[in-house]
C-alpha cells in the first residue's frame, strides 16, 4: 500500500537520477545574461496544438502571479517537437538573473569520459533515400530527418557542469537546460533564434544550409564559400525563410528580409541563417509568435503536415522535446524562444543525444549522415566524450570525435 511519503514523492514528479541534483529547474542564458529557475508554483502541459487555450492559461497565470504579489511574473520552458504532444511550462517559484562579465570557464567534465552508443548510420542514410524517393514523387519539397545517439555516463556526472560547458563553448547560442516531468533533464546549446520580442519588435534568426567548421580560417573561408554558392543549400534555406516568412504575416507586419543569407558559424556548424524583423500585431507576445511558427521548415519541412508524418515514419525514435521551443516570456509578452537543437535528453545513465539535417533533392545520405554527425559534437564536447566508438552497422562511420 503506498504510504503518503510515496504519493506525495509521484506528485511531485521527481525520478532520483544520480548526478543531476544540482541542476535547476529551468536555465537560459544567451548574450551576457543567464535566467535560473528553480522550483515551480505551477505547471502547464496544455499541447500547443490547443494554442487558443495554451495562451489563456499562460495569461491566466500571469495575472495569479500578479494578484498574489509577484510583479515581474515568468512563464519559462519547453514545448515539444510534436506540437500535440503536452508543453512542459513552469512559473518559476525563485528567479534569478545575472549578467556574466568576461568568458565562462569551462568545469572539467568529470571524472570519467562518458562512453558513446552510434549504430544508427546505415538506418539513417536509409531513412534519407527513402526521404529523396518521396521528394522525387512530389510528396514534400523538404524534410529534416534526425538521428538519436546514446552516449552512457559515468557515475558522479553532473548536469550542471555539462551545461557549464555548453554555456562556456557556445557564447553565441542560446544555451539551455529544463527539468522535464519526469525528472529527465534535456540540455543544449541552440544557434536558432525562432523569437525574440521586446515590445512590439519581433526578431527571428531562422537557419538551413550547414557545413561543419574547418580548421583554420582559411578553411572556414573556403567552406563558407561553397556554402553560399551551393544550389542545393540555398533552396533550403529559401524553402525556410518564405514558410518563417508567410507564417509571421499572421501575427506581425513590416515584415524586413535581406537579400540572401549569410553565414553563421557556432563552434563546430557552419550555417546560412537569415535576420528577419518584423512589428508584432497589438496584443501578440513572444509565446503566441513563436507558436505561430512551430514547428518551422528547419526542423519539420514542406508542406508540413506531409513532412512531418514522413519524421514519424521514418525515424526510429520520437523527438520529444528536440527540434521544440525553449525560451521564456514575461507578464508583457517580452521573451526568447529558441529552437531546442544540439541537445540531449539526460536521465539515470544515459544521454540520449539528437540531430538532424534538411534533406531536398539533390540531398546525399553520406553528405547528411556526415552533418548530423558533426552536429552532435556540440553535445558530444560538452559531454566529455574523447573518443567515439565505430558504428557497428557501418564501418565507414567516422566517430563522433
Ligand atoms: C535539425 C538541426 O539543425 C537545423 C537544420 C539545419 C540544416 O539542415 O542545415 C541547420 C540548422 C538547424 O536549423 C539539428 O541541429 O538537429
Amino acid at each position: 500500500m503506498n504510504s503518503p511519503t510515496d504519493v506525495l514523492a509521484a506528485a511531485t514528479d521527481t525520478r532520483p537520477a544520480a548526478g543531476t541534483t544540482t541542476a535547476p529547474d529551468f536555465t537560459f542564458a544567451a548574450g551576457a545574461y543567464t535566467l535560473t529557475c528553480r522550483g515551480s508554483r505551477r505547471t502547464i502541459t496544455t499541447p500547443a496544438a490547443d494554442r487558443g487555450a495554451l495562451l489563456a492559461e499562460v495569461e491566466a497565470a500571469m495575472l495569479t502571479e500578479r494578484e498574489s504579489g509577484h510583479p515581474h511574473p515568468l512563464v519559462v520552458g519547453a514545448i515539444p517537437f510534436d506540437p500535440r504532444r503536452p508543453s512542459r511550462l513552469l512559473v518559476p517559484e525563485h528567479t534569478t538573473w545575472e549578467v556574466a562579465e568576461g568568458d565562462p570557464v569551462a568545469p572539467d567534465p568529470g571524472a570519467s569520459a562518458a562512453e558513446l552508443v552510434d549504430n544508427t548510420a546505415a538506418g539513417y542514410r536509409a531513412a534519407v533515400a527513402e526521404a529523396l524517393a518521396r521528394i522525387e514523387q512530389g510528396l514534400v519539397d523538404k524534410v529534416v530527418l534526425a538521428r538519436t545517439v546514446d552516449a552512457l555516463l559515468p557515475t558522479g556526472y553532473d548536469v550542471g557542469r555539462v551545461w557549464a560547458r555548453l554555456r562556456a563553448a557556445n557564447r553565441d547560442g542560446f544555451t539551455y537546460g529544463v527539468r522535464l516531468a519526469d525528472g529527465d533533464h534535456l540540455v543544449g546549446a541552440s544557434p536558432e533564434l525562432v523569437a525574440g520580442t521586446q515590445g512590439d519588435r519581433f526578431r527571428s534568426h531562422p537557419l538551413a544550409g550547414s557545413a561543419p567548421r574547418g580548421a583554420t580560417a582559411a578553411e572556414d573561408e573556403r567552406i563558407t564559400a561553397a556554402l553560399l554558392a551551393s544550389e542545393k543549400d540555398r533552396v533550403e534555406h529559401a524553402v525556410l525563410v518564405d514558410e518563417v516568412a508567410a507564417n509571421l504575416a499572421a501575427v506581425a507586419d513590416e515584415i524586413r528580409l535581406p537579400d540572401g543569407p549569410r553565414p553563421f558559424a557556432t563552434a563546430r556548424m557552419w550555417h546560412l541563417g537569415t535576420e528577419i524583423a518584423a512589428r508584432l500585431h497589438p496584443g501578440v507576445g513572444s509565446l503566441e509568435a513563436a507558436l505561430a511558427l512551430h514547428p518551422t521548415a528547419a526542423v519539420c519541412g514542406r508542406p508540413t503536415e506531409a513532412a512531418a508524418a514522413l519524421i514519424g515514419a521514418l525515424e526510429p525514435e520520437e523527438r520529444g522535446f528536440y527540434a521544440g521551443l525553449i525560451g521564456w516570456t514575461d507578464g508583457h509578452g517580452n521573451g526568447t524562444w529558441a529552437l531546442a537543437l544540439r541537445c540531449a535528453q539526460i536521465g539515470g545513465d544515459r544521454a540520449r543525444m539528437y540531430a538532424g539535417a534538411g534533406i531536398v533533392a539533390g540531398s546525399d545520405p553520406d553528405a547528411e549522415l556526415a552533418e548530423t554527425t558533426a552536429k552532435l559534437r556540440t553535445m558530444a564536447d560538452a559531454l566529455g566524450l574523447a573518443t567515439g566508438k565505430r558504428d557497428q552497422s557501418d564501418q565507414s562511420t567516422e566517430p563522433v570525435r
